[in-house]
């Protein structure tokens, strides 16, 4: 109806804003600030390779500050860019506590974006510089952010029990005198939700006379115990988390760097690791009848558009922000130079180059981009190839 009536001068501006966000120019100057810092970040954490003999801990300090001059530009993409607001639906007298100590986070795996909420509501608690993940090897070869990660010591895993033990453990083991709050994400669903693999696992889960689910994949047990194990007296809590979207919104990358803003609403519930069970069978029967809780949350969900309890919309941190404007500033710079001097030269040499270089950044960030797609999830859990 509204189309009836000439906009106002505020409606054109927001049309305006929202055009620039989808062209390829402003994609293009966000993807090479955030690959040409991300190699910096890369290159100055090898230069904490000599102090971590020495001490350790403050290279470990200076790594998660690293991390998070990275890490947040994303979030401040989703945040301020995309003006995505994530909203938390949570028990007050637990808030005070997120931030304050360190947390097993137990996620559902369904949207392209989950891992991008996530450290958005890190950077929201303070924890972002070192939050951590149970990641699948493949990911510590992203250029950029696999790099990073090797140094903010997070723990890859080849999704195949026998081979990994030993360096799981390991890499637990040494999270016990981590210098800073950390966050250790866990998906024990083990990859994203699909359709066929959501079939193939509820028939795993008839055969093993379990409920079934509707909204997520049977956890996998193990990864989740041996954590827990082994961060014990290290880790306070474990945080069950279930992420939805309003408006059964299907959120992307692409979607974000396009300037859409979607509407993600957490439900957060703060379980103490002590009332957790130390057997493995006991504990494993724990996990799958928390998840049994959370597809019950999501059901609820799907019917009402809302989790239980009280809720808060925590505000953005201007941080991510200032850390974003400041990096597309320092590097805009020498590219504003080269892009007068080759205007100036005229060299055809020059040119192309440039063109092959602004070619590749996108590619590169494209791909990485590409990482993120539901549809390009590993065949891991479906059955006649089991990686
Ligand atoms: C206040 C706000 C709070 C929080 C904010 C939220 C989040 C922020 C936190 C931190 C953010 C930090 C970083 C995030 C950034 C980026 C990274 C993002 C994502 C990367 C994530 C991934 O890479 S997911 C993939 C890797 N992770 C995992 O795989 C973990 C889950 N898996 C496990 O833990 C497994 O146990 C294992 C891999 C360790 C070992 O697996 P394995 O299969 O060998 O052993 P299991 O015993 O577990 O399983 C075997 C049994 O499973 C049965 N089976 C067979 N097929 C299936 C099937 N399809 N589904 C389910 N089960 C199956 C099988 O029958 C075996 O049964 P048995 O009875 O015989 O044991
Ligand atoms: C300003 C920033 C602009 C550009 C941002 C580019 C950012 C690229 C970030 C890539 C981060 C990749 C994290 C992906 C996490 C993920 O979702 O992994 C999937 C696994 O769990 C499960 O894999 P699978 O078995 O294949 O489903």
């Amino acid at each position: 109806m509204s189309s009836h009536f000439p906009i106002s001068a505020e409606e054109g501006k927001m049309g305006l804003v929202q055009w620039l966000k989808g062209q390829f120019l402003c994609h293009l100057v966000i993807c090479y600030g955030f690959l040409v810092s991300g190699l910096l970040v890369n290159l100055l954490q090898i230069c904490t390779l000599p102090l971590w003999p020495i001490n350790k801990q403050l290279a470990r300090r200076i790594n998660c500050k690293l991390g998070y001059c990275l890490t947040s530009q994303s979030v401040a993409l989703l945040e301020w860019w995309s003006g995505t607001e994530v909203v938390l639906y949570t028990d007050p007298e637990n808030y005070r506590l997120y931030g304050k100590e360190n947390a097993i986070v137990v996620l559902n795996h369904n949207f392209e974006i989950d891992f991008l909420c996530g450290w958005t509501f890190c950077d929201i608690f303070g924890v972002l510089g070192a939050s951590k993940c149970l990641a699948k090897k493949e990911l510590s070869y992203l250029p950029v952010i696999g790099w990073m990660w090797y140094f903010l010591e997070m723990v890859f895993i080849k999704r195949k029990w026998e081979e990994d033990k030993r360096n799981f453990v390991q890499s637990l083991q040494n999270l016990r005198d981590y210098p800073e709050n950390f966050w250790f994400l866990l998906h024990c669903e083990g990859t994203r939700f699909t359709e066929e693999k959501h079939q193939v696992s509820m028939e795993v889960a008839e055969k093993k006379g379990l409920p079934k689910l509707k909204h997520h994949l049977l956890p996998r047990t193990k990864g989740f115990w041996v954590a827990v194990q082994n961060l014990r007296g290290t880790v306070a809590a474990v945080y069950c988390c279930t992420l939805n979207f309003r408006n059964n919104e299907t959120p992307t990358l692409l979607g974000v760097l396009n300037g859409e803003k979607y509407h993600p609403d957490l439900y957060v519930r703060r379980i103490p690791l002590e009332s957790i069970p130390e057997d493995e069978a006991e504990c494993s029967a724990w996990l799958h009848k928390l998840y049994q809780e959370k597809d019950k949350f999501q059901e609820d969900y799907s019917q009402t558009g809302c989790f239980p309890g009280p809720k808060v919309t925590p505000p953005r941190r201007s941080w991510a922000l200032i850390n974003w404007l400041g990096w597309t500033c320092l590097l805009l710079y020498p590219l504003c130079l080269l892009l007068v001097q080759l205007v100036k030269s005229g060299s055809i040499l020059t040119i192309l180059a440039t063109v092959g270089f602004c070619a590749a950044v996108s590619v590169g960030v494209r791909w990485m981009i590409g990482q993120t797609e539901i549809k390009r999830s590993s065949s891991y859990g479906v059955p006649l190839n089991n990686k």
